[in-house]
């Protein structure tokens, strides 16, 4: 498994990388952005899997979201997938909206025509990904945590949720927790893996924890002032569903910020912090 370099710059002592591979799972090209602090030689270190929002590609993170000065301080590597597959031959929506096909991958495996052959983010953020970065970084695999915002927030609490022993640690800034509820989500599973709902339980948090999944603890940060709070995001459902389940949530409301960068940016190092004490040892 072959990648190539985008670019890299020196950030904080570190190396800020952007590269790009052939992926099987999407059958497409596909570009991702790794940070990986200063160590000392023959280090392995743990690393944070940050899963993005609709709309968002590497980047937008990798420019906006002010992770690396506590990366460096803490040693964590952080990787920043893409969100869909892209190019000329890949499927999008049919109006294009922003909210499904390009850019709007929402971590699952498509079954249904025309998605079902590109669109396999599920495989792609869980199995190839991880295997392409532990062969060309210091990755130490015992210690991978996972992170998300929003459409990437229900990828990563997902992703955690049904591999408890892989990542030790998960939080999410304004998640979609309930997608099957959801205006976004209902549209994106029905999309993706047809009509029939049984097939979308494991793809929602909610629904996960309904049907038993367990997991140690999760941090989620919302804005009050967010626009997709009430209508998309619910994190009232998820409150719910940990109290009965009996799972710890930190969830906190922060006045006064919205659904953008400027919030994710604000709280990246509390939620960096979180992640290293649980990849400590
Ligand atoms: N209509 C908006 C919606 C797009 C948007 O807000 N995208 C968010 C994630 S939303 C849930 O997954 C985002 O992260 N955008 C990128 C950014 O850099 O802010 C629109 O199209 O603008």
């Amino acid at each position: 498994m072959t990648i190539q370099t985008v670019s890299t710059n020196t950030s904080y002592g570190g190396v800020q990388g952007v590269y790009r591979h052939a992926s099987q799972a999407t059958g497409t090209d596909m570009v991702f952005s790794v940070y990986v602090p200063p160590h000392g030689d023959g280090a392995k270190l743990p690393v944070v899997w940050y899963l993005s929002g609709l709309t968002c590609t590497h980047a937008n993170v990798t420019e906006k979201g002010e992770f690396r000065k506590a990366c460096a301080e803490l040693g964590l590597i952080f990787v920043a997938p893409d969100t869909s597959p892209r190019g000329p031959d890949v499927p999008g929506d049919a109006n294009n909206a922003y909210d499904f096909g390009l850019g709007a991958g929402f971590y699952v495996d498509a079954t249904e025509a025309p998605f079902a052959r590109n669109y396999r983010m599920w495989s792609y953020v869980t199995d190839e990904l991880p295997k392409l970065v532990a062969g060309n970084f210091p990755v130490d695999a015992k210690r991978q945590s996972v992170m998300g915002h929003s459409m990437g927030g229900h990828g990563a609490l997902t992703v955690a949720l049904r591999n408890p022993h892989r990542y030790r640690a998960a939080s999410a800034f304004a998640p979609i927790v309930a997608p099957s509820q959801v205006p976004w989500g209902i549209k994106a599973l029905t999309g993706y893996l047809g009509p029939n709902k049984a097939a979308w339980r494991s793809h929602d948090t909610v629904a996960l924890i309904e049907d038993g999944a367990k997991y140690s603890g999760f941090l989620v940060d919302v804005g009050e002032a967010d626009n997709f709070l009430k209508e998309q995001l619910k994190p009232e459902l998820l409150q719910a569903a940990c109290n009965k389940a009996n799972i710890p949530l930190t969830l906190r409301r922060q006045p006064g910020y919205d659904h953008s960068y400027y919030f994710i940016s604000t709280f990246m190092s509390d939620h960096l912090h979180w992640h290293a004490e649980r990849l400590k040892g």
